[in-house]
């Protein structure tokens, strides 16, 4: 069985998922929990947390240490916006965004959300829901993230009890009804003491739910995925480069959404042309049968004219190719507002173009979900409706359709800085 096992069996038994929530909500403490208590930790490295906890007199060893460190490494980086884990239980292999929580961060949780298959909020029980909470559910829900996970954590410092629970869960559910998320589980934590995380807690009988961990093992994203409508941005042309395979040409990229398989009719847009899948191959050899996220070389039956930018697609299922964008954009420039008129690089699939801010039809307070028309420009952290005419067409489709087709990111051309974040409507 294992032999013949599809890669599609495979890329379903990883979950990417995020963490969001405010400063000292706790996600250091339950990262270093999830990795300590599913073993997935060297010995080496909890000697070392150890140490340092006992060292300062900590009553419990501090695990926020384990990510801490990493943390402090990297905000002193200007590159590196989120760091990336890995860790591994004999069900399921996982990989976290870790953001941190400062409000001038919200461009990380964008980043490390807009790829996530789950978001993982957490709130401190005794504070209840703030307004981060919002803005980063709100976030979650814009960027189509499937499943949500409220962990209410710090229950310890409550008494362990359901009344608290209760209040924030129902607050909760009720702000979620009014965006869009499809799947939301709320679980009350102890990242510091353990309890719920890994193992269920004796500390909260009345909770019937499951442990976070089992959860994370369990959540179902295999259908997740769009595999109907074929998406493949070309990222690289490999040519012909020896005198002995002078025929060889391939297109090398990451499969956004749908089943390839050779033999199948495509057509590559912008320019119309079609033909069929030769092969695809892959670093292993080649493919029956490919599907996202796999990054392959298609080669086709016919030399055409394809560069960087273009897409493969299913002959009767295109993208849409317009110059006109509407889109829902968050804005995350501390230096300046998006404007209307302003003009900027913007990055969408393996396409790069330049784009002017035609409009701002509103923005959007998301505590309240109301717009404000009055408005005509986007300051830090806020998030509106606007429109974009590009210099080239992209191709594309809406981002509750395909979340890798529907979104860009848009960069601030004079110092090369990532200013906002959008996605097509
Ligand atoms: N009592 C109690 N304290 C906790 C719990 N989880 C975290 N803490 C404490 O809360 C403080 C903040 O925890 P961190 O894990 O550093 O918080 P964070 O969210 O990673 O903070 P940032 O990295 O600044 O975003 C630390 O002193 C932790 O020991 C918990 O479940 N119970």
């Amino acid at each position: 069985m294992t032999d013949t096992m599809s890669p599609r069996e495979d890329t379903h038994e990883l979950l990417r998922f995020a963490t969001a929530g405010s400063v000292d909500d706790g996600k250091s403490t339950l990262i270093g929990r999830l990795l300590f208590d599913s073993k997935a930790l060297f010995d080496d490295q909890w000697d070392a947390v150890e140490a340092v906890s006992a060292g300062r007199g900590d009553e419990y060893t501090d695990l926020a240490l384990l990510t801490d460190g990493l943390r402090s490494e990297r905000e002193q980086g200007i590159t590196i916006d989120v760091a990336y884990r890995y860790f591994s239980t004999p069900e399921r292999k996982f990989i976290i965004a870790d953001t941190p929580g400062h409000i001038q961060y919200t461009r990380n949780m964008v980043t490390g959300a807009s790829t996530a298959d789950l978001a993982l909020i957490l709130v401190d029980a005794r504070k209840g829901l703030v307004e981060q909470s919002r803005r980063h559910a709100f976030l979650c829900s814009l960027l189509r993230v499937p499943h949500m996970v409220l962990c209410v954590n710090k229950m310890d410092l409550v008494d362990y009890d359901e009344a608290v629970f209760k209040k924030i869960e129902n607050e909760f559910k009720a702000f979620a009804t009014k965006l869009e998320v499809p799947d939301l589980t709320v679980i009350p934590i102890s990242a510091l003491k353990g309890d719920n995380v890994v193992n269920r807690s004796e500390n909260m009988p009345w909770f019937q739910g499951t442990s976070l961990l089992h959860h994370l093992e369990k959540v179902h994203i295999a259908s997740d995925r769009n595999l109907v409508d074929v998406r493949f941005p070309v990222q690289h042309v490999i040519r012909p480069h020896s005198s002995d395979n002078h025929d060889y040409r391939g297109y090398a990229g990451q499969i956004a959404s749908g089943v390839m398989k050779p033999g199948d009719e495509i057509t590559v847009l912008p320019s119309g042309f079609t033909s069929r899948i030769a092969s695809i191959e892959t670093a292993d050899g080649p493919l029956e049968e490919a599907f996202p996220p796999l990054s392959v070389t298609v080669r086709l039956e016919d030399e055409l004219d394809v560069s960087r930018g273009d897409m493969l697609c299913r002959p009767g299922n295109q993208p849409r190719v317009s110059q006109d964008i509407e889109a829902m954009v968050c804005w995350m420039d501390e230096a300046r507002p998006l404007r209307v008129r302003g003009k900027y690089a913007v990055k969408h699939t393996t396409s790069d173009v330049r784009a002017i801010v035609k409009d701002v039809q509103y923005q959007l307070d998301v505590n309240t979900l109301h717009r404000d028309e009055t408005v005509n420009e986007l300051g830090l952290n806020e998030i509106g409706r606007v429109t974009l005419r590009t210099t080239k067409p992209l191709l594309c489709d809406d981002y509750r359709r395909n979340r890798a087709t529907g979104g860009f990111i848009i960069i601030d051309e004079a110092d090369n800085r990532t200013v906002g974040a959008g996605i097509i409507v």
